[in-house]
């Protein structure tokens, strides 16, 4: 038997008229993120933390930026389909952690919402799934409020 860790990092910037959604909920804010897909930067992070403990390419290779049929995809989708790779392998998710770096708005009050989103499309508890949330003390990218970054790590076990 063995374990594999993984992880994950994604940053998408504020754009106007868009909807912000992290983790598959959509948040009341004067700005979302712009994307390809919906933007969902905490999910993009997931992904590929789950992808890399698989051992396998990242998002843009199943869901290449390219591709005019996932325009505003939603990325609880892309979640799916690590899922759908993860059992194809008989690899088991044991947790998934995450941080979202954002001066605003706040997102740990919809962190549970999120929780539930990613648990069920992953096929996972929302014990399982971890999400933290810090402000870049107004340094930074981030701290000029230019966009949000979210980093994942995960951890799956591979049978023989
Ligand atoms: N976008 C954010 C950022 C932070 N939080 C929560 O606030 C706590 C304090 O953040 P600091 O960056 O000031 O340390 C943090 O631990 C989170 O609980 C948030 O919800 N959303
Ligand atoms: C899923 C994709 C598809 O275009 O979403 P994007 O919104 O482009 O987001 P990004 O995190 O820049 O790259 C991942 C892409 O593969």
């Amino acid at each position: 038997m063995m374990y594999r860790t993984g992880i994950g990092y994604d940053v998408h910037q504020f754009a106007e008229n868009r909807p912000l959604i992290l983790g598959g909920v959509e948040i009341e804010h004067s700005h979302g993120l712009a994307g390809h897909s919906d933007a969902d930067v905490l999910s993009h992070a997931i992904a590929d933390s789950l992808l890399g403990a698989m051992g396998l390419p990242d998002i843009g290779h199943y869901f290449p930026p390219t591709d005019d049929s996932i325009e505003g995809i939603s990325s609880l989708k892309i979640l799916e389909k690590c899922r759908e790779l993860a059992d194809e392998r008989g690899a088991v998710i044991q947790n998934v952690d995450s941080s979202m770096i954002a001066e605003a708005p706040k997102v740990l009050p919809h962190a549970e919402a999120m929780k539930e989103k990613i648990a069920a499309a992953l096929g996972v508890t929302t014990g399982q799934i971890g999400i933290k949330a810090t402000t870049n003390e107004t340094m930074g990218f981030v701290g000029r409020h230019e966009g949000i970054a979210a980093l994942a790590s995960a951890m799956i076990y591979v049978p023989d």
